[in-house]
């Protein structure tokens, strides 16, 4: 293989590129040149169409792939091979890139597009596939440096995850075609509340007279034990004008209260209140008549469609999910791999990252620890990245705080817009996991509030998504996220190598 770096280092300067759309080349180290926003590029913009070069696959064979061109060529849809002209063969790459490209048959070019907003400075880069013939210096650390793979048929030859130019992006894929199979995951009981029946459950209650005692007895609660999930669909308090009613517990033993003579308190009573979160605002109307409860509507009354497109940046997610525990494997930890990119609609859902994938995988092996999952993991490293970006983006934090936010797993504190609210977490973000999440993992997803998870291989005996158990279909929880299975060999995804013992929590 011809080496670049050679030729790079003899250039002194980069040559000016007259695109007007905000693209500039320039060389960086390890990686040669490299094309630059020159300006802030909005999401959606296309930023260069290069007309390409075609050779015959036996020219290619007897003569290009044994020169420097292999480093820039890639398969044309009709087994030629192509080289990009203009800006198009500058374009480095990278997992989680910010353009992405179509190829034009028709005119014999390729069209790059903006995936993202981009900021100015940013390198654009697109995705060469996960066979790479390079180390990229970028790349994260949890991909052995020994991985890459010699594909030895022209660099860019695994175009994957990318529409055609014979292919509409907008269009709109029937639920038979997908390659995916979605898990219904409401409640069978979520349809019964009807007007006429509202399911209810047996709770202790007890009346407050004075408000001021509120807060008191909320803290015993907690202290006492009492405080468990069961009634997290329901708001613990009712007010009315006379006194304060706070629920206790759903156990059917009378709960014990504190016994102080300065805090009067009705003894406890058994009250009926809805078993489960209102799914609409008539149900949350008949529920709170009974009892105030939390309003949880599922995330759409009908399936989401699904474009060309969406469907090829979940192919090429759940292509390098599969890739990438094929090499951890290899490396003799269980091969489960979790990965969370960017959105499809980077833009619309205000996901505005610098560093806007995460990816792990199961260490349970290495480190010796039984709960180093990857669902977990690439949970936590999404949490304690936030925090830090935050503080770095606001005023310089003392070294003390630094250090605390390095030691948390779950940082404690987020800083406030990242709290509990419309961007929590994983918030309206897709997981893509090689293995069906445990019941570990699968809660833990409840809990940071994941838009949607696809797995490829099922566990039926540890599974929490739809195996053993389906966490986000049980009743009273205050979130549900979708489900789909990817279909071993769907779109080109396969589970070789990716076998665990079925009784192993992925
Ligand atoms: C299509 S060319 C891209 C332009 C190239 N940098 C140049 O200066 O001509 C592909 C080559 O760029 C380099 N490259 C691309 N992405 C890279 C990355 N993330 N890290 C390191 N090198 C990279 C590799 O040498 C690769 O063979």
């Amino acid at each position: 293989m011809t080496d670049l770096s050679h030729s790079h280092h003899q250039l002194t300067a980069a040559p000016e590129h007259l695109n007007n759309t905000g693209c500039r080349i320039q060389h960086l180290d390890g990686k040669g040149r490299g094309v630059f926003a020159s300006r802030a590029i909005p999401a959606q913009s296309l930023i260069e169409i290069s007309p390409v070069l075609l050779f015959s696959a036996s020219e290619y064979e007897a003569h290009g792939k044994h020169t420097v061109l292999d480093h820039y060529t890639f398969k044309w849809r009709d087994g030629r091979m192509a080289l990009a002209l203009g800006l198009g063969s500058l374009f480095n790459h990278s997992e989680s890139p910010n353009v992405s490209y179509v190829l034009d048959r028709t005119t014999e070019s390729i069209r790059y597009t903006t995936t993202r907003a981009v900021k100015p400075d940013e390198e654009l880069c697109i995705f060469y596939g996960s066979k790479l013939w390079f180390d990229p210096v970028d790349r994260s650390p949890h991909i052995s440096p020994d991985a890459k793979t010699e594909d030895g048929w022209g660099g860019l030859s695994a175009i994957q995850g990318e529409v055609a130019a014979d292919e509409d992006p907008l269009e709109i894929i029937p639920e038979n075609d997908l390659p995916f199979t979605r898990i219904k995951v409401t409640s069978d009981h979520d349809d019964e509340d009807t007007e006429d029946s509202v399911r209810t459950v047996q709770v202790w209650a007890v009346d407050i007279p004075d408000a001021r005692h509120i807060t008191v007895m909320l803290k015993w609660l907690k202290q006492s034990g009492y405080d468990t999930p069961t009634l997290s669909h329901l708001k613990r308090i009712r007010k009315s004008p006379t006194h304060s009613t706070l629920l206790l517990t759903a156990s059917p033993d009378p709960p014990t209260l504190p016994s102080d003579p300065t805090m009067p308190l009705s003894d406890p009573y058994e009250i009926s209140v809805p078993a489960s979160a209102a799914l609409t605002p008539i149900s949350l109307k008949l529920k709170t008549a009974l009892w105030p409860t939390v309003f949880a509507p599922p995330r759409k009354g009908e399936p989401e469609q699904w474009s060309r497109a969406r469907l090829r940046w979940a192919q090429r997610a759940m292509q390098h999910v599969a890739d990438e525990a094929r090499r951890v494997g290899a490396s003799g930890e269980l091969p489960i791999v979790s990965y969370v990119p960017a959105p499809f609609d980077a833009l619309e859902t205000g996901y505005d990252d610098d560093r806007p994938s995460f990816i792990a995988h199961d260490i349970r092996t290495s480190a010796h620890h039984p709960l180093r999952h990857s669902a977990m993991s690439v949970i936590r490293k999404l949490a304690d990245s936030r925090p830090r970006r935050a503080i770095a983006s606001t005023s310089a934090p003392p070294p003390a705080a630094l250090a605390e936010l390095s030691r948390s797993a779950f940082s404690p504190k987020p800083p406030e817009p990242l709290r509990n609210g419309q961007f929590y977490l994983l918030t309206s973000l897709t997981l893509f996991t090689t293995h069906e999440p445990c019941l570990m993992c699968s809660m833990a997803l409840l809990h940071s509030r994941v838009k949607e998870i696809f797995y490829l291989v099922p566990m039926p005996r540890t599974g929490g998504c739809g195996g053993a158990a389906c966490v986000p279909k049980l009743e009273g929880v205050n979130h549900r996220y979708g489900i789909a299975r990817w279909k071993v060999g769907g779109e080109g995804v396969s589970d070789e190598g990716l076998q665990i013992d079925d009784d192993i929590d992925a």
